[in-house]
């Protein structure tokens, strides 16, 4: 089966820094990954490659088999992959509705305007923001804010989903509405690669998972085997002592 996802020897480097070295892995349809390391290790250089923010110096990255790497992300949205990020992204002066409406209006076949509204709804509603579209986008918690910029990436019909650190700064009952809602979109048929510190939502959440550690990648499995690594311990210790 063709994998959905594949990075082979990918490489970023900031001037004599490498940020990622070598990165190879892939994913299948409908897993949930998780992208894990200490900070620094290079997990967001990651997802901004495989979005086209970010050029790769070398390697390869496949969507469905084809390549994408380096491509701009305009192409590689339109090539099926979405993603959040570390600091939402939304417009405070809009409503939530419009703001969702600016991510339709963006994607591969954008729709505006009055055809745009039961769609809205929909995105709404799946991210458990059902009758909000009118309120200004200014006044959310940051929760709600958070499901806001999930309907704007669920607005482009990704097949490939990227959430970084989407999970961050929720209170314990936020996190679990979180998870639940993360569990929702795989239920759905959603492929996820999630880049996350919170170790309870990794567990609950992916089925597999790859860390990384100053670039490279040193384990990859199933979420506890890879947890119990003792490299991994190592290197996440190493990183709360340092
Ligand atoms: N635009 C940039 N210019 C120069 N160096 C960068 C740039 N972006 C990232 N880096 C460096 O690359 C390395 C990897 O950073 P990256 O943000 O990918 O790590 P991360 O694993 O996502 O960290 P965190 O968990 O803290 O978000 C770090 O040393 C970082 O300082």
């Amino acid at each position: 089966m063709t994998a959905l996802l594949e990075l082979r020897d990918v490489t970023k480097r900031f001037g004599g820094l490498v940020a990622v070295n070598g990165l190879s892995f892939t994913m299948t349809s409908g897993e949930i990954v998780g992208l894990l390391g200490p900070n620094g290790s290079g997990k967001t250089t990651a997802l901004n490659m495989i979005s086209g923010l970010l050029q790769p110096n070398g390697g390869a990255i496949d969507l469905l088999g084809e390549s994408v790497g380096g491509l701009p992300a305009n192409r590689i949205a339109h090539r099926g992959v979405a993603r959040t990020f570390q600091l939402v992204r939304a417009l405070p002066s809009l409503t939530v509705g419009e703001n969702v409406l600016a991510a339709l209006a963006f994607r591969r076949h954008p729709i505006w305007g009055e055809a745009a509204k039961p769609k809205i709804e929909e995105l709404l509603g799946s991210v458990g923001l059902a009758g909000r579209a009118d309120q200004p986008a200014a006044g959310l918690t940051y929760i709600d804010l958070k499901r806001m910029e999930l309907a704007r990436a669920l607005a482009a019909e990704p097949l490939l989903l990227l959430l970084d650190e989407w999970l961050a700064g929720l209170n314990p009952t936020e996190l679990r509405a979180g998870i639940d809602l993360i569990l929702s979109l795989r239920d759905r048929g959603m492929t996820i690669l999630l880049v996350e510190h919170v170790m309870d939502a990794v567990r609950a959440l992916c089925d597999r998972c790859i860390v990384m550690n100053t670039g490279s990648r040193i384990a990859e499995g199933p979420t506890d085997e890879v947890l119990r690594h003792p490299e991994v311990v190592r290197a996440y210790l190493g990183d709360l002592h340092a």
